[in-house]
């Protein structure tokens, strides 16, 4: 089963990254017993769900790391520790903050504790969760990024509504799930703006500060124990970010184990924090619980004695973060003149010194002080408990609840962003309308010829080039997927299944309609057959141009770039499609084999050459051609040889046994000039036609048989054309297409449609593949480059730059850094 295969994968892969990365071992309940300290009604349900066994024990997440180190490779092939000899601790109930200037460290300290480090980075040390060394698996630990990667056209309530159907188990009742996303919008103090639009490009929606609370309340919905959060404050005014900050000390309050990166809170928020971990460039300059008073007087009295006091009136966190953010010796670099003058005249200790030196202080004063042993002392005593550590494994829905929540919430996005496809619809009935006034009744005359040739490659080139306009939409819909795939939300197929569904409705109302104006203004050829070819040719080619565009946008997370190679790629195939340069011109390496068999466009035009270019003729047809026909006699017994002139056999009289046969081939494989064309009969039957019994009648009848493929057999196969001159008789569409357009004609053009139907599915097989690629190999693979890195500089300069944990494989996520 789909579901089956996808999820295991997707804990195999998740599995893999923990396990190497970090000697983690999976841990799941074991035993009966009752339960379950710290875990909700709901957690508890889940739980009891996904395992069928007896919670055992306090389930509230105890989080402590211990001498952890972080190297990364640099593309030079240098390394840089990122953090080193972390020691801390996370308990249930408190609020930890992160601190420090920009670079320090704390994403990757997140990134570390959550599993989610980059390829290139290398971890040792222990981190344990409940006192064991294991995995924080999809579903278990959620991490809100500093991206709210959110669907703008959707409301607050529907956001949060669409993510419970898509996590909660099936079997929930509608009402209960109804009622969680309804609590969850008064924890995160959403009830306000609940029914306004997230907001996009075009539609005003909530402000930033109700984006962030809403990407915490998604990630609150399933109740897990552990919550990470980047910078959850960024970008906020403070009273936004005062109201987020209390919100995160409520859930933590709530039996949680809340750890979040601050930057520079003010001091209000300050004071929020339970726990603070002061980083300057990966070390620990101060760790020590905070929450009471005498707490707070204490962290005063850390960096008074060091020799930093925090002058009255200062921002308590500025004054910290001044202490330790070395761009300042950059700024006081750059001063001049006065302003010089006027730092060296300041009383403030951090004038006199770099603050280089300053760290370096706070650092040795923190390695030496009673909070350093007592926070040691603490991880101690947390990782000797051995508490039960659930799995709650991501996504409890079944997999076609995914796909149809998915393709639900997907296509109610499409209806409702204007750019996603009504602009493009706007755009495509424009450009029909173009295109028709311009070829409007093209007629058949001997003009048309190339200009029906020219419309439908214009159309089937430019028009469907057009799609590429999507690609900002599937960014946003990337950013989306990754951030829900990352959290467990659901898998890649349901994704891509849904991806392929929700936009297949606006795909044929955006062809058909565009495709009939200028089906119709041009007057192509006549019969609804035909008709629907042509409308159903355009559907399939601007749906592969869609899939083509949504590989793109799995590997090319920006759309400036996902652009230029989109257009690109179509570029080549436009060219190879035959009509810019024809078939038998083309270079046969590369060009011809195999880019134009690749090229959607060349099936669509097909604009093939056949070495022996054949037509169909039934005896009885040509007979009925009347008057003219005369002799018809096999191959070469009464062909009139004209010296490597066209061979035509005179017709006395229809042998009898011919009317019995049902079809014969007249091949031309020499060109003869015959009525202003170049001919010559070889093999099978020919036929001499006595005039006025003219090269049109012959081929009236032809045109019976003749296939059609591609849309310039679809519109010109049938066709008669005028000649350069009146009096020369009419050119037949199969002929221009066997000549003028070297196609091959044997081939029905149904075929073509289901290779242009089937490169849909091979694309859209390209965009699953794209996702578990980068998603399982690419990490693998920079992960193995770096070590490799790393290996070579060791072996090329003999230094030891590899710590302990540096054999082990890096995490195999890495979009918290794309
Ligand atoms: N995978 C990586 N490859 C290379 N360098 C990295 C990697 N991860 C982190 N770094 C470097 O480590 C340092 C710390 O980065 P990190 O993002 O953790 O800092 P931060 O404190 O979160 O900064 P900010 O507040 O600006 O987000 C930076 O110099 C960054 O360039």
């Amino acid at each position: 089963m789909p579901y089956e295969t996808e999820k295991t994968k997707s804990s195999a892969a998740a599995a893999a990254a923990g396990h190497a990365m970090m000697e983690i071992e999976a841990g799941k309940p074991s035993g009966n017993g009752v339960v379950a300290g710290g875990l909700s009604h709901l957690s508890e349900t889940l739980w009891r769900e996904k395992t069928s066994l007896e919670i055992v024990g306090d389930v509230s997440a105890r989080l402590t790391w211990k001498d952890l180190t972080v190297m990364v490779t640099l593309n030079n092939g240098e390394t840089q520790k990122v953090l080193e000899g972390l020691t801390g601790y996370a308990e249930p109930g408190t609020f930890t903050a992160l601190m420090g200037p920009s670079g320090s460290g704390k994403s990757t300290l997140l990134d570390a504790l959550s599993s989610r480090l980059a390829a290139n980075a290398f971890l040792s040390g222990t981190i344990l969760l409940n006192g064991r060394k294991r995995k924080l698996s999809f579903g278990t630990a959620a991490y809100v990024t500093q991206d709210d990667n959110l669907i703008g056209t959707l409301t607050v309530r529907e956001t949060i509504s669409y993510s419970a159907r898509l996590r909660l188990p099936d079997k929930m009742a509608w009402s209960e799930k109804r009622a969680l996303v309804e609590s969850t919008i008064i924890e995160m103090g959403l009830q306000d703006c609940a029914d306004t639009v997230i907001g996009n490009w075009h539609l005003r929606g909530i402000s930033g500060g109700e984006k962030r609370r809403v990407s915490i309340a998604l990630e609150i919905l399933t109740r897990p124990r552990l919550l990470f959060l980047d910078e959850p404050t960024s970008g906020l005014d403070s009273a936004s970010a005062f109201f987020v900050t209390q919100t995160l000390r409520a859930l933590a309050r709530d039996g949680r184990t809340v750890i979040a990166s601050i930057h520079q809170p003010s001091s209000e928020v300050f004071e929020l924090f339970d726990q603070l971990y002061l980083l300057s460039s990966g070390k620990t300059v101060y760790f020590v619980k905070q929450s009471s008073d005498e707490r707070i007087g204490r962290f005063f009295q850390f960096f008074a004695q060091a020799g930093f006091p925090c002058p009255a009136l200062r921002n308590p966190s500025d004054h910290f973060l001044r202490c330790i953010n070395s761009d300042f010796d950059k700024v006081k670099a750059t001063l001049k003149g006065s302003m010089e003058l006027r730092f060296e005249a300041s009383d403030d200790p951090l004038e006199k010194i770099t603050t280089a030196e300053a760290i370096r202080v706070l650092i040795d004063s923190y390695r030496s002080s009673q909070h350093s042993y007592a926070a040691r002392e603490k991880v101690e005593e947390i990782s000797k408990v051995k508490g039960t550590v659930l799995d709650s494994g991501g996504s409890q829905a079944s997999f076609f609840m995914q796909a149809f929540q998915l393709s639900k919430r997907s296509f109610i996005n499409m209806s409702r962003d204007f750019g996603y496809y009504w602009l493009r619809l706007v755009i495509y009935i424009v450009v029909t309308v173009c295109i028709g006034t311009i070829y409007l009744n093209v007629g058949t005359g001997y003009s048309s010829i190339l200009a029906r040739g020219s419309c439908v490659s214009f159309v089937f080139g430019f028009v469907t080039f057009m799609s590429i306009g999507g690609f900002p939409s599937f960014v946003e819909d990337m950013k989306v997927f990754q951030r829900e795939r990352l959290n467990g939300h659901y898998g890649v197929t349901a994704f891509v299944i849904s991806n392929t569904l929700s936009a297949m409705p606006f795909l044929i109302l955006i062809t058909f309609l565009a495709g009939t104006v200028c089906y119709f203004m041009v007057r192509l050829h006549p019969g609804f057959e035909h008709y629907l070819f042509f409308v159903l040719c355009l559907y399939a080619c601007v749906t592969v141009v869609e899939s083509l565009m949504m590989a793109i946008a799995s590997i090319v997370p920006n759309f400036l770039m996902g652009i230029i190679i989109g257009a690109g790629i179509q570029g080549i195939f436009m060219l190879v499609s035959g009509y810019f340069r024809l078939p038998n011109d083309i270079p046969k390496l590369v060009w011809r084999y195999p880019m134009s068999y690749i090229s959607f466009h060349f099936w669509a035009l097909q604009l093939d050459h056949h070495l022996s270019n054949e037509f169909l003729l039934r005896y009885n047809n040509v007979r009925k051609v009347g008057d003219g026909v005369r002799t018809l006699e096999k191959d070469g017994s009464s062909i009139v040889n004209t010296g490597g002139a066209l061979k035509w056999a005179r017709i006395e009289s229809p042998p009898s046994e011919a009317l019995s046969l049902p079809t014969s081939i007249l091949r031309y494989d020499e060109q003869t000039p015959f009525n202003g064309f170049s001919y010559r009969a070889v093999d099978a039957f020919v036929f001499d036609i006595d005039l006025p019994l003219s090269f049109q009648d012959i081929m009236l009848s032809s045109n019976n048989f003749a296939r059609g493929q591609g849309q310039y057999q679809n519109d010109l196969s049938g066709l008669l054309f005028d000649n350069q001159t009146p009096d020369l008789p009419k050119i037949p569409g199969e002929y221009i297409l066997e000549n003028v357009f070297q196609i091959n004609t044997a081939r029905s053009k149904w075929i073509d449609l289901s290779v242009i139907l089937s490169m849909i599915v091979v694309y859209r097989i390209i965009f699953f593949i794209m996702i578990k690629f980068s998603e399982d190999v690419t990490p693998w693979i920079r992960g193995y480059m770096a070590r490799r890195k790393i290996q070579q500089k060791n072996g090329n300069q003999n230094t030891t730059v590899a710590p302990d944990g540096l054999t082990q494989s890096p995490s195999l996520r890495n979009y918290a850094r794309r």
